[in-house]
């Protein structure tokens, strides 16, 4: 298993770093247009391997996408991140043009390859993947309700008071501050509802503060965050190469599944060797409904901002 991960900045490296840690692939390349930046994350990577016990072996490679050819997986973090303050909506202007070209240049070297879109706003970089390499839907993915949702069980056990180990829960919808769709009602602790320990006021304070966890993370780090981030990506690459078929909150190409089409957002999906395999449909309450319909409409104002 190859994987090539496009920008060696905080995300990317920290994404690569716990893929070779989890040992599941034989190379990761990672690429970036600062010169020399990726030779010397890779470097100082591979000066961990003794310690941290893997054998997969980096590569860093400055902008030549020769180095990425005959790749599986394929991860895009390159482009801006947001300052404290911003929306992630805001990165639109920069960041579409480079998913573009880096989707196109990374495609020519492994056309049979699987992407995983990181680059934020994460919902339209997924649809403009999507717009402009035309590959099928089970080969794009975008990331964003696999780390929501572990922020929102994070949040959830600081709640009950107990270990995150002993929670479960997801986050559907868009990836942004207003978006996201905590859903609090199926959550539980070792199979009981949630709603049994937890008052509505706290869940509702658990949903919130789980919607801002970028944001908040911003704030205190004056950058975005990169570890969460980062463990997301390589959960979801190591469900494909492992074909584990485990169900994680992705964004995808919905066509009428949960009422919507032509956007990608936030649905739980079954995620394999062919990448995502199955859209898993579950009955939404109707105020779930109501929460998924809106962000699906706040995506689509962002979508209409990409000159297709
Ligand atoms: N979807 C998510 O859940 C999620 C989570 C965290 C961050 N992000 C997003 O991921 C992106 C990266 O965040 P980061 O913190 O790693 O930023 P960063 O600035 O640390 O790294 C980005 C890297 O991309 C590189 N780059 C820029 N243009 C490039 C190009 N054309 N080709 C190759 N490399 C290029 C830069 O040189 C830089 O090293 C941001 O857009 C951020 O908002 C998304
Ligand atoms: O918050 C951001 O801008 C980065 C990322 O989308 C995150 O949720 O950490």
């Amino acid at each position: 298993m190859k994987v090539t991960v496009v920008g060696a900045g905080a995300v990317g490296a920290s994404c690569a770093e716990y893929i070779a840690i989890k040992d599941f692939a034989s190379e990761v390349v990672l690429l970036d247009i600062k010169e020399g930046y990726a030779e010397g994350k890779a470097m100082d990577l591979m000066q961990t391997a003794s310690l941290n016990s893997f054998d997969t072996k980096i590569v860093g490679s400055t902008n030549d996408y020769s180095k990425t050819a005959g790749s599986d997986v394929v991860v895009i973090t390159s482009g801006i991140p947001r300052k404290p303050g911003m929306t992630r909506e805001e990165l639109i202007g920069i960041n579409a043009g480079i998913v573009k070209e880096v989707s196109s240049n990374l495609i020519a070297q492994s056309p049979d390859a699987i992407i995983i879109v990181v680059s934020n706003p994460m919902d339209t970089m997924t649809y403009l993947v999507h717009k402009t390499t035309g590959l099928p839907k089970n080969r794009i993915i975008g990331m964003g309700g696999a780390l929501d949702s572990a922020r929102f069980k994070y949040r959830l056990a600081e709640a009950l008071g107990a270990p995150i180990s002993d929670v479960d829960g997801m986050v559907i919808g868009g990836h942004s501050d207003t978006g996201m769709v905590p859903l609090t009602r199926l959550a539980t602790r070792n199979s009981i509802p949630v709603t049994e320990f937890l008052s509505e006021e706290r869940l509702t304070q658990v949903k919130e503060d789980t919607k801002v966890g970028g944001a908040t993370l911003t704030k205190l780090l004056g950058t975005s965050a990169w570890y969460a981030p980062g463990a997301a990506v390589s959960a979801l690459v190591q469900a494909i190469a492992c074909d584990q078929k485990k169900i994680f909150p992705c964004s995808t190409m919905l066509e009428g599944e949960y009422g919507l089409s032509d956007i990608c957002i936030g649905v739980p999906v079954v995620l394999g060797a062919s990448g995502i395999e199955k859209i898993v449909e579950i009955e939404l309450s109707e105020e779930e409904k109501e929460y998924i319909k809106n962000s699906a409409e706040g995506v689509s104002k962002t979508n209409g901002l990409l000159a297709l």
